[in-house]
Protein backbone atom coordinates (compact mmCIF):
# COMPACT_ATOMS: atom_id res chain seq x y z
CA UNK A 1 0.00 0.00 0.00
CA UNK A 2 1.21 3.48 -1.29
CA UNK A 3 2.00 5.86 1.80
CA UNK A 4 0.38 8.64 2.24
CA UNK A 5 2.65 11.81 2.96
CA UNK A 6 0.79 14.29 5.03
CA UNK A 7 2.45 17.95 6.26
CA UNK A 8 0.32 18.55 9.50
CA UNK A 9 0.50 22.50 11.98
CA UNK A 10 0.13 22.23 14.98
CA UNK A 11 -0.83 25.92 15.70
CA UNK A 12 -0.01 26.82 19.02
CA UNK A 13 -0.60 30.24 21.13
CA UNK A 14 1.08 30.59 24.37
CA UNK A 15 0.22 27.18 26.18
CA UNK A 16 -2.72 26.49 23.59
CA UNK A 17 -3.39 24.36 20.27
CA UNK A 18 -5.69 24.60 18.02
CA UNK A 19 -7.86 21.83 16.64
CA UNK A 20 -10.46 20.63 14.17
CA UNK A 21 -12.35 17.79 14.06
CA UNK A 22 -12.55 15.45 10.75
CA UNK A 23 -16.10 15.58 8.96
CA UNK A 24 -17.86 12.03 10.02
CA UNK A 25 -17.62 10.81 6.54
CA UNK A 26 -13.40 11.31 6.72
CA UNK A 27 -10.94 9.00 6.93
CA UNK A 28 -10.46 8.73 11.31
CA UNK A 29 -13.62 10.60 11.19
CA UNK A 30 -15.22 12.63 13.76
CA UNK A 31 -11.90 12.47 15.54
CA UNK A 32 -9.89 16.08 16.61
CA UNK A 33 -6.94 16.67 14.70
CA UNK A 34 -4.34 19.55 13.82
CA UNK A 35 -5.33 21.11 10.17
CA UNK A 36 -3.06 19.90 7.79
CA UNK A 37 -3.40 17.32 4.54
CA UNK A 38 -1.58 15.34 1.92
CA UNK A 39 1.39 16.75 0.14
CA UNK A 40 1.30 17.15 -3.69
CA UNK A 41 3.70 15.60 -6.12
CA UNK A 42 4.26 19.30 -7.02
CA UNK A 43 5.10 20.74 -3.58
CA UNK A 44 7.77 20.77 -0.78
CA UNK A 45 6.66 19.79 2.52
CA UNK A 46 6.69 23.50 3.79
CA UNK A 47 4.46 24.36 0.60
CA UNK A 48 1.85 22.12 1.58
CA UNK A 49 1.50 22.85 4.98
CA UNK A 50 1.36 26.97 3.96
CA UNK A 51 -0.96 26.10 1.42
CA UNK A 52 -3.51 23.31 3.63
CA UNK A 53 -3.43 26.04 6.28
CA UNK A 54 -4.77 28.67 4.53
CA UNK A 55 -6.91 26.19 3.09
CA UNK A 56 -8.53 24.56 6.25
CA UNK A 57 -8.00 27.39 8.87
CA UNK A 58 -7.05 30.48 7.28
CA UNK A 59 -3.96 31.62 8.60
CA UNK A 60 -0.74 32.59 6.58
CA UNK A 61 2.36 31.38 8.01
CA UNK A 62 5.26 33.39 9.46
CA UNK A 63 7.27 30.94 10.76
CA UNK A 64 7.18 27.04 11.69
CA UNK A 65 9.50 24.42 13.03
CA UNK A 66 10.02 20.69 12.39
CA UNK A 67 8.71 18.94 15.85
CA UNK A 68 8.20 14.95 14.47
CA UNK A 69 7.36 12.52 12.22
CA UNK A 70 4.98 9.82 12.52
CA UNK A 71 4.58 6.53 10.61
CA UNK A 72 1.41 4.72 11.08
CA UNK A 73 -0.63 2.10 9.37
CA UNK A 74 -3.99 2.26 10.16
CA UNK A 75 -5.32 -0.83 8.33
CA UNK A 76 -7.41 0.93 5.07
CA UNK A 77 -4.41 4.18 4.56
CA UNK A 78 -0.84 4.35 5.08
CA UNK A 79 0.19 7.25 6.46
CA UNK A 80 3.10 9.29 6.92
CA UNK A 81 2.98 12.79 8.97
CA UNK A 82 5.25 15.41 8.98
CA UNK A 83 4.64 17.52 11.74
CA UNK A 84 5.81 21.31 12.40
CA UNK A 85 4.91 23.73 15.22
CA UNK A 86 3.10 27.07 13.58
CA UNK A 87 3.78 29.33 16.40
CA UNK A 88 4.01 32.62 14.34
CA UNK A 89 1.21 33.45 11.98
CA UNK A 90 -1.26 35.83 10.52
CA UNK A 91 -4.47 35.77 10.73
CA UNK A 92 -6.93 33.91 13.91
CA UNK A 93 -7.26 30.59 12.58
CA UNK A 94 -10.91 29.80 11.73
CA UNK A 95 -11.87 26.47 10.08
CA UNK A 96 -13.26 27.31 6.57
CA UNK A 97 -14.90 23.96 5.93
CA UNK A 98 -17.43 24.62 8.80
CA UNK A 99 -15.84 21.65 11.13
CA UNK A 100 -15.78 22.15 14.99
CA UNK A 101 -13.03 23.80 16.46
CA UNK A 102 -11.52 24.86 19.33
CA UNK A 103 -8.36 26.20 21.40
CA UNK A 104 -7.26 23.81 24.48
CA UNK A 105 -5.35 24.33 27.14
CA UNK A 106 -2.05 21.85 25.90
CA UNK A 107 -2.38 20.08 29.33
CA UNK A 108 -5.90 19.04 28.78
CA UNK A 109 -6.06 17.16 25.54
CA UNK A 110 -5.53 14.09 27.03
CA UNK A 111 -8.88 12.83 27.15
CA UNK A 112 -9.82 13.77 23.22
CA UNK A 113 -10.83 11.82 21.07
CA UNK A 114 -7.56 11.59 18.61
CA UNK A 115 -6.36 9.20 15.32
CA UNK A 116 -3.91 6.69 16.89
CA UNK A 117 -1.16 8.09 14.93
CA UNK A 118 -1.42 11.30 16.99
CA UNK A 119 -1.09 10.11 20.05
CA UNK A 120 2.57 10.64 20.48
CA UNK A 121 2.40 14.20 19.10
CA UNK A 122 0.07 14.79 22.20
CA UNK A 123 2.31 13.03 24.67
CA UNK A 124 5.39 15.50 23.16
CA UNK A 125 3.21 18.31 23.27
CA UNK A 126 2.45 18.42 26.49
CA UNK A 127 6.16 17.52 27.83
CA UNK A 128 7.33 20.72 26.01
CA UNK A 129 4.53 22.84 26.88
CA UNK A 130 3.67 22.51 29.95
N1 LIG B 1 -4.69 16.68 8.84
C1 LIG B 1 -4.43 15.66 9.64
N2 LIG B 1 -4.43 14.40 9.14
C2 LIG B 1 -4.15 13.41 10.01
C3 LIG B 1 -3.86 13.65 11.39
N3 LIG B 1 -3.62 12.45 12.00
C4 LIG B 1 -3.77 11.48 11.05
O1 LIG B 1 -3.62 10.28 11.23
N4 LIG B 1 -4.10 12.07 9.82
C5 LIG B 1 -4.38 11.33 8.59
O2 LIG B 1 -3.70 11.90 7.49
C6 LIG B 1 -4.44 11.64 6.27
C7 LIG B 1 -4.47 12.85 5.34
O3 LIG B 1 -5.02 13.99 5.95
P1 LIG B 1 -6.25 14.84 5.34
O4 LIG B 1 -7.46 14.00 5.21
O5 LIG B 1 -6.33 16.06 6.18
O6 LIG B 1 -5.77 15.24 3.87
P2 LIG B 1 -6.38 16.43 2.98
O7 LIG B 1 -6.62 17.64 3.82
O8 LIG B 1 -5.43 16.56 1.81
O9 LIG B 1 -7.79 15.84 2.59
P3 LIG B 1 -8.59 15.53 1.29
O10 LIG B 1 -7.67 14.88 0.32
O11 LIG B 1 -9.65 14.60 1.83
O12 LIG B 1 -9.15 16.83 0.85
C8 LIG B 1 -5.82 11.18 6.69
O13 LIG B 1 -5.90 9.82 6.41
C9 LIG B 1 -5.85 11.39 8.20
O14 LIG B 1 -6.60 10.39 8.84
C10 LIG B 1 -3.88 14.97 11.89
O15 LIG B 1 -3.64 15.27 13.07
N5 LIG B 1 -4.16 15.95 10.97
MG1 LIG C 1 -6.93 18.00 5.86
Amino acid sequence: MKQVHVAVGVIVKGKQVFLTRRHSSAHQGGKWEFPGGKVESDETVAQALARELKEEVSIDILACTPFMEISHDYGDKQVKLDIFVVDQFIGEPNSLEGNEQQWFAISAINDLDFPAANLAIVEKLQVEFS
